[in-house]
């Protein structure tokens, strides 16, 4: 069974949101498709709390989030307690965001990059294993903050 990839996107990022979608169907992933639905002008907020939450009860899922810069769709899937959202415009850090920080959403901005690129970052993020060991403290930690443990 292949992975299920809860996907979203506001109206600036609903090209790139189809391409990938393509992509991942190619691939022989499950999508959840959590909108927006074509590219007329939505607020990304609720879209991005909508994956976050998806992926946050689900730890088997991962979410790719995009907007016009990926900025603001990370602020606010940061802000819900189980999601590490990376905001990513190169393979380098789209292998890191895997290996060091188990980034189980990954966000990007379509006016920042082109949907190739876009599908080559996912791509990489997709197929990368978090390494675990120094990394799984330091994750750790900030689980622990989510859960008003460092006070
Ligand atoms: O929220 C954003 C910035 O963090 C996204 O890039 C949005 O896609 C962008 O703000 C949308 O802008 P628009 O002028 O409403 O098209």
């Amino acid at each position: 069974m292949q992975k299920t990839i809860v996907i979203g996107s506001d109206h600036a990022g609903f090209s790139m949101k189809t391409y990938l979608i393509h992509q991942l169907k190619q691939q022989g992933f499950c999508i959840e498709d959590k909108g927006t639905y074509s590219e007329e002008p939505v607020d990304f907020s609720p879209i991005a709390q909508l994956v976050a939450e998806t992926v946050a009860v689900d730890v088997s899922k991962q979410g790719l989030l995009v907007c016009g810069t990926g900025i603001g769709m990370s602020i606010m899937a940061n802000k819900v307690p189980g999601i590490r959202a990376s905001l990513v415009h190169d393979l380098f850090s789209a292998k890191a965001t895997r290996e060091h920080n188990n980034a189980n959403v990954l966000c990007m901005g379509a006016r920042v990059i082109s949907p190739a690129m876009g599908w080559e970052i996912a791509s990489v993020w997709l197929n990368t294993e978090f390494l675990g060991g120094k990394h799984e403290r330091r994750i750790q930690y900030i689980a622990d903050y989510e859960a008003n443990k460092h006070k």
